[in-house]
């Protein structure tokens, strides 16, 4: 078992031991499960590619981002973790971006969250289930990174401020494991062109991630 200390820096913080087990167990079996998300794609420099990993998202109306498949309904479970961790922490969510790291060349790149996809002040928690996995965060362009160690039911809090200085990545392993599924709560901001239609979202600045090679 980890600590369930909070490890905090700038912006940044971890607490262990957020989602309690009938909870985990129901969205582990709801999603930490590959052919319930789907394929994605990512900026880097000013080219598309296929993310490195499965992603699916869900919001209380259908959102289309940029390089995304429209947002789902909140299920119940993630309803459920959606309210824990907001009661918790005193924070309000109206979206979830869910990556799945179907193994361990699964991974994020170096980024920044858009922070102004967001509402201000809002924070971004990140939920992590499955495999543990290691969050790399560096202040912008400089070695080296601090590394957090993100286990099963952990949850990670960001401000938005922190964007603008620090850039994260969720690392590759050199040894095998299992899936790792994290949801990123968030509060964005709905602005009309997000709103799904019945046509493909090729917009260029919906994205909430671009990354780096
Ligand atoms: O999977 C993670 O823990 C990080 C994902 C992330 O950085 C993102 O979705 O923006
Ligand atoms: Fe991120």
């Amino acid at each position: 078992m980890e600590s369930s200390d909070p490890r905090e820096t700038d912006g940044l913080t971890v607490v262990d031991n957020v989602v309690g087990t009938a909870l985990g167990v129901r969205i582990r079996e709801q999603l930490l499960v590959a052919d319930r998300h789907q394929h994605s794609e990512i900026l880097i420099g000013s080219h598309r590619h296929l993310a490195p990993r499965l992603t699916s998202s869900f919001s209380d109306v259908p959102l289309a981002l940029d390089g995304m498949a429209p947002s789902r309904p909140w299920t119940p479970e993630l309803a459920d973790l959606r309210d824990l961790v907001g009661v918790r922490f005193g924070l309000t969510f109206n979206y979830a971006l869910a990556n799945l790291y179907r193994d361990r060349a699964d991974f994020t790149g170096w980024h920044c969250d858009k922070a102004w996809l967001h509402e201000p002040d809002s924070t971004i928690a990140i939920v992590s289930f499955g495999a543990t996995r290691t969050l790399a965060v560096r202040a912008v362009g400089t070695e080296p990174a601090v590394r957090y160690r993100l286990s099963d039911s952990s949850v990670v809090l960001m401000s938005l401020p922190l964007q603008n200085t620090h850039e994260h990545c969720l690392l590759a392993e050199a040894e095998d494991v299992d899936m790792r599924l994290s949801i990123t709560l968030r509060h964005i901001r709905i602005l009309p062109e997000y709103l799904a239609e019945d046509r493909p979202s090729r917009r260029n600045h919906g994205a909430v991630t671009t990354e780096r090679e």
